[in-house]
């Protein structure tokens, strides 16, 4: 049985207009917007202001495009706007291809159409009055999000983020883009206006400073814009690792039962032993790690060994199969035949009898997740179903996938976060242990499709921004 969405008939269209100067983590922020808002199923799309310009044909600017004097630029630059706008109207509507030109974030599938996000620097009042505008006339809301940011460092990562991967700069040495960049942000510096509540009292809008070191709120009047403020005071942009792991084999895998609080079969036990190992061979400053376990037997099991600082968490309990618990697959098919199927055909809504569905676990794991951005150097032990969550929202996995992907027993997975997309690698421990993997349409647990595939990968890295 489906959950009810989080939004309600006042959160149905909403702007975010992001503010900044280039280089200042506006296009990280959206991405991050646009994997948050999806994993909890609410449409979002990230319409970049950059690309419609390349797409008019301006693919290659130099620092000279963006000098205001220059009328003729000016002009590219509005006509991107309006593109662009123009495109989130149509996608508010149900009727765009915007797709062709704006490749961020996953397919929204049948998720209703809520939350645009049209990142640009938008850096003058004029430009912000004319978004105020056409915002008014569409029914939509605009809620403002400027990130100010004046931390040399975190300026000078994002230009050599720009100047090594945007496209604007394909083909140059790093060195040369990195000037012109710098020479472009100049000339924004000349007509830039930030946010402040004196002048922009009437607006909604969050204003970050140093991302998360200062941050200004005004007229936030939604649940949904509370909950994307709330989000965004949680980002962090220092580079980390986060390390997850299944519990060792237990004996109810063995046994091909689900849920339950069985201890760790013999092979298990190895398991929990080589994680230490693993650990000490893979994770850098492991002295600082934080083992985050489940509630569960089999997952502080897995845990005994590392001798590091332990919190167990209630919202990583494994997901629960209510009336099915203790069961085989072979056994709620005989017993629960209707069940059965419905959970095949949509595992992530199917909601087991006194127990839950995909959607309630994403919704219990909110939590892990903020307190995931605000930390470094965290090791979590948990269950099947909690990992393919926590991992669908790293890795902007379709909600209706999620429930799919295979995650091997006896495996340590790395995931990086970065500015455009998560790397993954796999890290086995050559310990033999049974599939649990169940495909689609069978009561049977086969071999796991290892996912030998997801090693090294970045999973939907959209374009740079302009
Ligand atoms: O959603 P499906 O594919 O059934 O996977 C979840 C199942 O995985 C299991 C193993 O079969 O998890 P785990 O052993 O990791 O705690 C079951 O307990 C749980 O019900």
């Amino acid at each position: 049985m489906a959950v009810k969405r989080i939004s309600n008939e006042n959160d149905m269209k909403l702007c975010v207009v992001m503010v900044g100067l280039p280089a200042r983590g506006k296009s990280y922020i959206s991405q991050k917007i646009v994997r948050y808002l999806s994993w909890l199923s609410i449409g979002c799309k990230c319409f970049n202001v950059g690309n419609y310009r390349r797409v008019l044909g301006v693919d290659k600017p130099k620092y000279g495009f963006f000098d205001f004097d220059n009328m003729a630029s000016y002009h590219v630059r509005e006509a991107a706007l309006e593109m662009a706008f123009k495109d989130i109207t149509e996608w508010f509507d149900g009727n765009s291809d915007s797709d062709n030109i704006d490749n961020t974030g996953h397919s929204n599938g049948s998720l209703t159409h809520s939350v645009a996000i049209l990142d640009a620097t938008n850096s003058t009042r004029e430009r912000r009055d004319w978004i105020l505008q056409r915002c008014h006339e569409h029914g939509i809301q605009p809620m403002f999000l400027e990130s100010w940011c004046d931390d040399p460092e975190t300026i000078a990562a994002n230009i050599k983020d720009i100047a090594t991967t945007s496209p604007d700069y394909e083909g140059q040495d790093e060195c040369s883009a990195s000037q012109d960049f710098k020479k472009r942000i100049e000339n924004y510096k000349s007509v830039y206006s930030s946010l402040n509540t004196a002048d922009d009292k009437s607006l909604t809008f969050v204003k970050l400073i140093n991302i998360s070191h200062e941050i200004v709120i005004n007229r936030i009047e939604t649940y949904l814009q509370s909950r994307i403020v709330f989000y965004v005071m949680n980002i962090r942009i220092r580079p980390k690792c986060i390390w997850l792991s299944r519990h060792g084999e237990s004996i109810y895998n063995v046994e091909q039962k689900i849920g339950g609080d069985s201890s760790l079969s013999e092979r298990g036990l190895k398991y929990a032993a080589k994680l230490r190992e693993l650990i000490n061979e893979n994770v850098e400053n492991n002295e600082r790690l934080s083992v985050w376990t489940s509630t569960l037997c089999r997952t502080q099991q897995t845990a005994q060994y590392l001798p590091y600082e332990k919190l167990e968490w209630k919202a990583l309990d494994e997901l629960d199969a209510g009336v099915c618990d203790g069961m085989t697959y072979e056994e709620i098919e005989d017993v629960y035949p209707e069940d059965f199927k419905a959970r095949d055909d949509d595992k992530y809504e199917y909601r087991y009898r006194g127990g839950e569905s995909y959607r309630d676990v994403v919704i219990r794991l909110e939590p892990v997740i903020m307190e995931l951005e605000r930390q470094e150097n965290v090791l979590i032990i948990t269950h099947q179903a909690v990992l393919r969550c926590i991992y669908a929202y790293f890795m902007n996995v379709p909600k209706e996938e999620s429930p799919w992907v295979s995650i091997p027993l006896h495996t340590l997975i790395k995931l990086e976060p970065r500015a455009y997309g998560t790397k993954v690698t796999l890290i086995k421990a050559n310990i033999p242990a049974v599939s649990t993997y169940k495909e689609k349409g069978t009561s049977h647990v086969g071999e796991s499709t290892d996912a030998e595939g997801a090693h090294n990968m970045l999973v939907n890295a959209p374009e740079m921004t302009q």
